[in-house]
């Protein structure tokens, strides 16, 4: 749990940091976060907090960040930090800011180094934060209406699905580069959702055998 006197202090440092439009794009992730905790069932202040403080790496130049991601991020492989220097912030940032605000929780420094390509095994905080960074109310893209009007709707599993699909449709169509990681974390969930999907089927025919049969 953040202070709110914390929170504050990082509203302002993130101010000072990024570009305005950063800065309110930060601000409408943090209040979309804090929603879908609410309504998923996910620790809202971590959630503000995580979506606060997202891009906070956004403000580096792309030699700054590329040079950081070598410094930090052993773990990223030399053709992303050449080809997919969009993608660094999110790593760099998630490595670094306890430096920054020693208090982070560990939870929120992994959904901040998620945030851009995601995980095939994203948390729920994790997931909140991928979400929340597509569709606050400063985004507008085709399919935007769509994901927020799943939100709710739908389990927080197939929001990530359906916002991970909108995210490489998205690069694809703009013939852009892809992290190579996003392909296999596509391909996760496609599979994972299949298999929720036939468990479903089998649940429902078992029930309706079990129903048949005591009537
Ligand atoms: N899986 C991915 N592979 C490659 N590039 C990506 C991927 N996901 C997002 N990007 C690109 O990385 C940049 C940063 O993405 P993100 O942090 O999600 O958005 P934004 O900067 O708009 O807040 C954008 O240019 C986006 O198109």
């Amino acid at each position: 749990m953040v202070d709110v006197n914390r929170f504050d202090e990082m509203r302002e440092r993130l101010k000072a940091r990024v570009k305005p439009t950063r800065y309110t794009h930060s601000l409408g992730v943090s209040q979309t976060a804090e929603q879908l905790a609410r309504i998923y069932g996910v620790d809202e202040s971590e959630a503000a907090v995580a979506g606060l403080l997202h891009d906070w790496d956004k403000a580096l130049s792309k030699k700054e960040v590329r040079e950081k991601a070598k410094r930090l991020c052993p773990e990223v492989p030399k053709e992303v930090r050449k080809n997919a220097v969009g993608v660094l912030h999110s790593f760099t940032a998630g490595a670094s800011l306890r430096d920054e605000f020693p208090e982070l929780s560990d939870a929120v420094l992994q959904a901040i180094y998620r945030h851009t390509c995601g995980d095939p095994d994203m948390t729920d905080l994790d997931m909140v934060i991928y979400v929340a960074d597509m569709i606050e109310p400063g985004r507008d893209f085709e399919g935007v209406e769509d994901l927020r009007a799943a939100v709710g709707e739908v389990d927080l599993d197939e929001l990530y699905y359906l916002t991970y699909q909108q995210s490489l449709l998205y690069l694809v169509r703009s013939g852009k580069t892809v992290f190579p990681g996003s392909l296999g974390t596509w391909n996760a969930l496609v599979l994972r959702r299949e298999a929720s999907l036939a468990e479903r089927v089998q649940d429902a025919t078992a029930s309706a055998e079990v129903a048949e049969n005591t009537l």
